[in-house]
């Protein structure tokens, strides 16, 4: 099925532009412009450049701003040409607030993104509306609602400024986001900050949490990663305090997430903020699009290596394990070998994601003897085009850290997992596919090779694992009914109902 929703978009009459030479610029003004601002991190902006290019298919002009950092990396990952965009999807940058740094091939420190672009992004991102606004110049039409990802959540002074809809983009899982509005509840209840730091190992992490009724269950560890400190003044909880505060003033919340995944907290973040679209797997419903010139938009910050496909071309169908932990995740060498000699002894062929920068501080080394011992079976690469890798029918099973994306995209692909999950709201992530979606087991954070073995091999050919199995094809489907119903539904009110939303005036 093709999507391609029919709206009625708003008719503006065409003003005729000084310098206007192509007949393709004269359509261009009569657009409505998202302007589209993910957070600077891999997980961000790929979610971010599939809903663009999904606004884009139903007739938006797009200006996708990118952090001159993350324009230099994907230049270099995507090559010189890949982001001069289209006539109506363009690419704009402004900094981020860092101190300058050759783009090298590694994720900037999140706390201090955090931190720089909430106090210094405002100014530029409100200079760059203003440039595109001065339509006789910008050649574009005026900027007509802001998507921006929900941690960037300064951008609602701008909407507010200029009168036009906001949506804020959570990126992550419903059920994460709603455990980060409970923070001020759990910190209100003494749960943070921890009276010292013998309460991260004592046994009191473990604490079901009866507070949230939507959460039966849920232990302290389980809740997004920043409120386990024993700081009280710790930025990144401050950081989530005043983003999820500021979400209640966007015009709407979107999440890459299905209704029939999580209806128990999308109702409950219902309750309590500006309507919530659950209009995910967002790469599903960009795989209904079929637009050879949007197919060639790409977020890869790191150089793809496609021939991970072709090796696994060469395997039986669910027979690999696949093993990444994201963009974000790091690691110590010690961990690093462990995971090495946990796949090892499991004699299953895998496909491990090491990126250049997983190993905290150092290179990732391996052991001679491991590169040995696993030749012919395990494929290393640094990084991978991962939604075809978990849609591939011979990976059987993912190793993963439970960041979001990984998630869902292990879902569509109906692969179960194993969760190693580092921060943030990864350890709820890690608990609800555990716990009540039924396609996960946990592995310790401690990680030793005995458990790496004895789980990969029951994950992969293991009766829990085959159990396991079921139950991802059975979410796999629901997902692709969902894309082609209830979130293509949503997405439809989204547009018609708040980005195409006649402006407040302004007086
Ligand atoms: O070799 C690789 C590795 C990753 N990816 C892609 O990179 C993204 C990684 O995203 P995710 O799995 O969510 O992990 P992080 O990069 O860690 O994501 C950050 O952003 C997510 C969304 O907000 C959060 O859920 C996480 O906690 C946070 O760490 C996914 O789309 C992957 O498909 C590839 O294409 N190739």
């Amino acid at each position: 099925m093709e999507l391609q929703l029919h709206l009625d978009l708003p008719q503006t009459k065409t003003i005729p532009l000084r310098n206007q030479t192509s007949m393709g610029s004269i359509g261009i003004l009569e657009k409505p412009h998202a302007v589209c601002i993910p957070f600077p991190a891999q997980g961000h902006i790929n979610p971010m450049l599939k809903l663009a290019k999904l606004l884009h298919h139903n007739g938006f002009h797009i200006t996708f701003v990118n952090t001159e950092y993350n324009h230099q990396r994907l230049l270099k990952s995507r090559g010189p040409n890949s982001l001069k965009g289209l006539p109506s999807f363009r690419f704009e940058t402004i900094p981020d607030g860092l101190p300058p740094s050759d783009a090298a091939d590694a994720t900037q420190d999140i706390p201090s993104l955090c931190q720089s672009t909430t106090t210094t992004c405002l100014a530029p991102f409100r200079d760059l509306l203003a440039k595109l606004n001065d339509t006789g110049l910008s050649n574009v039409p005026p900027v007509s609602c802001i998507v921006s990802d929900g941690v960037m959540s300064f951008t609602v002074e701008a909407a507010e400024e200029l009168g036009i809809p906001e949506i804020l983009f959570w990126t992550t899982s419903a059920c994460g986001f709603f455990a980060y509005t409970q923070y001020e509840k759990l910190i209100e209840k003494g749960y943070s900050p921890l009276r010292d730091a013998s309460f991260l190992t004592n046994g009191y992490l473990d604490t079901v949490i009866d507070e949230i009724p939507s959460m039966k269950g849920i232990r302290l560890r389980d809740i997004p990663s920043f409120i386990r400190t024993t700081n009280p003044d710790e930025f990144m909880v401050k950081f989530v305090l005043d983003e999820t505060r500021r979400a209640r003033r966007a015009s709407a919340i979107v999440l890459n997430t299905f209704e029939d995944l999580e209806p128990d907290v999308l109702d409950a973040l219902s309750s309590f903020l500006p309507p919530i679209y659950a209009i995910g797997p967002l790469h599903l419903l960009e795989n209904q699009v079929n637009d050879k010139a949007l197919e060639q938009l790409g977020s890869n910050l790191w150089k793809d290596q496609p021939e991970c496909l072709e090796w696994l071309d060469t395997k039986e169908p669910n027979s690999v394990v696949y093993v990444n932990f994201g963009s974000i995740t790091v690691m110590t060498s010690d961990q690093l070998v462990e995971f090495a000699w946990g796949l090892a002894n499991s004699n299953l062929p895998f496909l491990w994601i090491i990126r250049p920068d997983l190993v905290s501080g150092d290179k990732a080394v391996l052991p001679p003897e491991f590169l040995e011992s696993t030749k012919g079976r395990g494929l290393l690469a640094n990084w991978c085009p991962q939604e075809r890798v978990l849609c591939h029918p011979s990976v059987g099973g993912f190793l993963t850290h439970s960041g979001w994306n990984s998630t869902l995209e292990s879902i569509c692909g109906g692969v179960p997992m194993i969760c190693w999950p580092f921060f943030a709201e990864q350890q709820t992530n890690c608990w609800y596919c555990c716990t009540k979606w039924g396609i996960g087991m946990e592995i310790d954070s401690d990680v030793k090779r005995d458990e790496v073995e004895i789980l990969v091999r029951e994950l992969m050919i293991g009766e829990e694992g085959q159990e396991m199995k079921r139950r991802a094809m059975e979410w796999k489907k629901l997902a692709q009914v969902s894309a082609q119903s209830s979130s293509s539904e949503n997405l439809e009110k989204l547009i018609s109902r708040v980005l195409l939303a006649p402006s407040k005036v302004l007086l």
